[in-house]
């Protein structure tokens, strides 16, 4: 006999670009091109069990959805779609118990033309994508993150490691002096009792296009700690002398939790992306950290996630 324990299916992978204009003047606009999944878990057992499809709400009419919405309502901040969409299945089927949305939105960034921000005209710098993953379930709770992912940096001194662990399996030398590198991967889990009911995030202030792109102002909770994080990671990363990667992300989650009060815990997962000095003594050569070899692989992965410490108001 065997039972079924887990189950969950919808859509993953569904894409668009939406095109948002300024009522006022609709050349000036803003766009949105994201990568959406929702899955549903509820009352879907015999689908699984019994090859009875008689619950099935099916992935195409998932897909339906997703894209139907997103041309009808606002989807600026990402996380207000996703509440929208949490919203959305939980009311409309009786049978759904629970939707996992996640939202990956990828980067578009206006650039400067004559010294100023073009209307229309956008610029892909780069593999950045902002993120946000929802969990919405019939009983009324809720769960929201938020978060970037694949920004790569490089700083080409400022960096240091040395004061490791030594034992017979070491060979790395200690360096005050390397190159760093990572992709940046940083995600924000936000306290739900601060934020209020779902409702309050599907009709959360829209992102404000004039002047926005991803450069400019940004005006609701989920812009500015999306803004807020990516630049205390930016800043941290140029102006620290880093000890470590542990140390620098360590220093980035603790500055984030301490500027946005409304996020729980801040979660960085770092490849530490190796560039490795090149010897030219067989050519009587040194080399005063100019050629390095940036290796593929193997590469040094560090997570962490760092939280408000309770204690700290006893
Ligand atoms: O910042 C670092 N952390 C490590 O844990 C580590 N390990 C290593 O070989 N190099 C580095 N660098």
């Amino acid at each position: 006999m065997s039972v079924l324990a887990a189950s969950t299916y919808g859509k993953d992978n569904v894409k668009f670009l939406k095109v948002k204009k300024d009522p006022l003047n609709p050349k000036i606009q803003e766009v949105m091109e994201a990568t959406v999944c929702v899955l549903l878990e509820g009352n879907f057992d015999v689908s699984f069990t019994k090859a009875d499809n008689s619950p099935i709400i099916p992935t195409d009419t998932v897909k339906n959805t997703i894209l139907f919405e997103a041309k009808k309502t606002e989807i600026f901040p990402i996380e207000r779609f996703a509440a929208h969409l949490g919203q959305h299945f939980i009311r409309k089927y009786a049978h759904v118990s629970a939707v996992n949305v996640s939202i990956i939105q990828h980067r578009w960034s206006k650039y400067n033309v004559n010294g100023q921000l073009h209307d229309h005209s956008f610029i892909k710098d780069g593999d950045e994508k902002r993120i946000c993953k929802l969990r919405n379930e019939r009983n009324g709770n809720y769960f929201i993150e938020s978060g970037l992912k694949d920004l790569t940096v490089l700083k080409s001194t400022g960096s240091m490691f040395y004061g490791y662990h030594q034992c017979d399996y070491t060979t790395l030398e200690p360096t005050t002096d390397r190159i760093l590198s990572t992709d940046i991967d940083a995600t924000w889990k936000w306290d739900t009792k601060k934020l209020g009911s779902i409702s309050n995030i599907a009709n959360v202030a829209s992102t404000n296009i004039i002047n926005t792109g991803t450069n400019g102002e940004r005006n609701n909770l989920f812009d500015n700690a999306f803004n807020t994080a990516r630049k205390v990671t930016l800043d941290i990363f140029a102006l620290e002398n880093s000890e470590s990667v542990q140390a620098s992300m360590y220093n980035m989650a603790s500055k984030i939790l301490e500027l946005c009060k409304e996020i729980k815990t801040v979660s960085y997962a770092l490849p530490n992306k190796h560039y490795f000095l090149l010897d030219f003594k067989w050519k009587g050569e040194s080399n005063d950290n100019e050629i390095f070899y940036p290796s593929p692989h193997p590469n040094g992965l560090i997570k962490c996630t760092v939280a408000r410490d309770n204690r700290a108001k006893l």
